[in-house]
């Protein structure tokens, strides 16, 4: 990407000649001859750098230039005894001085120095804030509650107790077990993931204990199954919550007796795993209400983990923007930084999505923002206004009499766009399970497939 350089100068030889020179070292130059030209382009774009010319504009006073220069590097051009000038431009900020009349090539170098600078300093910036802890964790942050959680974590990661990781949608309780399994000493094993609610229930079974050859119709060959392959490593059974009742049993059986059998064998084997288990959903409840096994719940419940959604530590929200910031799927030369009043609203928003949402935001910025450096207001879609905001409520339109299925159909459209998308905040929103859910979209999908 072309670097784009403001040059202020009051002398229209001097714009013309500079800007030919940058263009032919290949930046993109907008030359103005005051400041309040320079002011209008910084309000619409965002370049890398400000040559400012001596003479400065009348209307450069000190306070604009302390202003640009906490947005930007500065490189000051000054005349042969303008060594007054150039120390009051250092004292406001700028970054260097070149005393005029200038070589090309030293202006060429002294810019690139100048914004490959700025670029490593972002950086650094980055680095130290995540290096604070002393050996970098997975999870970034630095409120006091995320360094309670990453005690915990530390102090139980050098146990075999089975964890059970608690909170709401997207606050990171995958990043949380793989955390807890680098930190143990299995880390040299396997992390194996089993998304609990993508599983068909008729796979389930299969798929967690593996299967002997000829176990059932289609069983070719013998299969070990997801505890065989983590094996001296970490089992991370996510969504806990959503496993069908038969497996329930057997998997009780597993964390009371570390022993299974493979369908189809008559055979115990050792589970030499570590089980680490998260949930979004009320598992309490679901026990009083019989859904889930009470004594499968409290062999789980032996060290519980419970992870604080981001509203409720909001210390968090600018690393963790600065790192989102430095590591999206864009460009990686470019580091953008969030603006002061970027940043004050992202922190003051609820985030019903946490981290996740966090991210997604993020990411639609950097692109929204384009080819500035600065990621503003603008570029931030958030679904509500800062701060406990009231509820929506719900609005369905049709404009006929709408049938129950109708109705149930519009909904489900409506509260995933509302939560982005994502399907346990939405089966939380329906008080259903996310099995339950997916079936509701896999017939939603037909019925759509039906119309069109
Ligand atoms: N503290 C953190 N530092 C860096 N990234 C994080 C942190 N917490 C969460 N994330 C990121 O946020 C996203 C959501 O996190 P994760 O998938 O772990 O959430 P979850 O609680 O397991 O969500 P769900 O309940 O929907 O499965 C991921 O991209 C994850 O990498």
């Amino acid at each position: 990407m072309t670097d784009h350089i403001l040059l202020v100068s009051v002398d229209k030889e001097a714009r013309r000649d500079l800007s030919e020179t940058l263009s032919r070292f290949g930046y993109q130059v907008s030359a103005v001859a005051d400041g309040d030209g320079a002011q209008g382009l910084l309000s619409s774009d965002a370049p890398d750098l400000i040559l400012l010319d001596d003479p400065w504009p009348g209307d450069l006073d000190a306070d604009r230039m302390e202003a640009w220069a906490q947005d930007l590097p500065i490189l000051v051009l000054c005349g042969e005894d303008g060594m007054e000038v150039a120390l009051q431009a250092l004292r406001l900020g700028a970054s260097e001085f070149l005393a005029k009349p200038v070589d090309p090539q030293e202006l060429a170098g002294a810019v690139r120095r100048i914004i490959d600078n700025v670029l490593l300093y972002r950086r650094g910036e980055f680095y130290t804030s995540v290096l604070r802890h002393e050996a970098p964790s997975l999870l970034v942050g630095e409120s006091a509650p995320l360094l309670r959680l990453l005690a915990d974590l530390k102090a139980v990661a050098a146990t075999e107790a089975t964890v059970l990781i608690l909170g709401e949608s997207g606050v990171g309780k995958e990043k949380v077990a793989q955390e807890i399994h680098r930190l143990s000493p299995r880390a040299e094993g396997p992390l194996v993931a089993v998304d609990c609610c993508s599983l068909p229930e008729t796979l389930f079974e299969s798929e967690l204990f593996g299967h002997e050859r000829g176990a059932f119709t289609g069983a070719a060959q013998r299969k070990p199954g997801l505890i065989e392959q983590a094996k001296d490593g970490t089992l991370f059974l996510d969504e806990i919550g959503e496993i069908p009742a038969p497996i329930q049993a057997k998997l009780l059986r597993v964390l009371e007796t570390k022993r299974f059998r493979r369908l189809g064998s008559a055979t115990d084997l050792k589970a030499e795993v570590r089980i680490v288990a998260a949930t979004n959903r009320d598992l309490d409840g679901m026990a009083q209400r019989g859904e889930f096994r009470q004594d499968l719940l409290y062999r789980l419940n032996s060290f519980v983990v419970d992870v604080p959604p981001l509203r409720e530590r909001r210390e968090d929200i600018p690393p963790l923007v600065r790192y989102f910031l430095a590591h999206h799927g864009q460009s990686k030369r470019i580091v953008k930084r969030a603006s002061a009043s970027a940043m004050q609203q992202l922190v003051a928003y609820d985030w019903p999505g946490n981290v996740r949402e966090l991210r997604n935001i993020v990411e639609r910025a950097i692109i929204l923002s384009g080819n500035k450096l600065k990621v503003d207001p603008e570029h931030l879609t958030l679904s509500r206004t800062p701060a406990s905001a009231p509820d929506d409520g719900v609005t369905l339109r049709f404009d006929h009499e709408p049938t129950l299925a109708e109705i149930e159909r519009s909904y489900l459209k409506l509260l995933l766009e509302r939560h982005e998308g994502h399907r346990s905040a939405v089966a939380r929103a329906l008080g259903i399970g996310e099995r339950t859910l997916y079936r509701l979209l896999a017939d939603l999908k037909a019925s759509s497939e039906a119309t069109e």
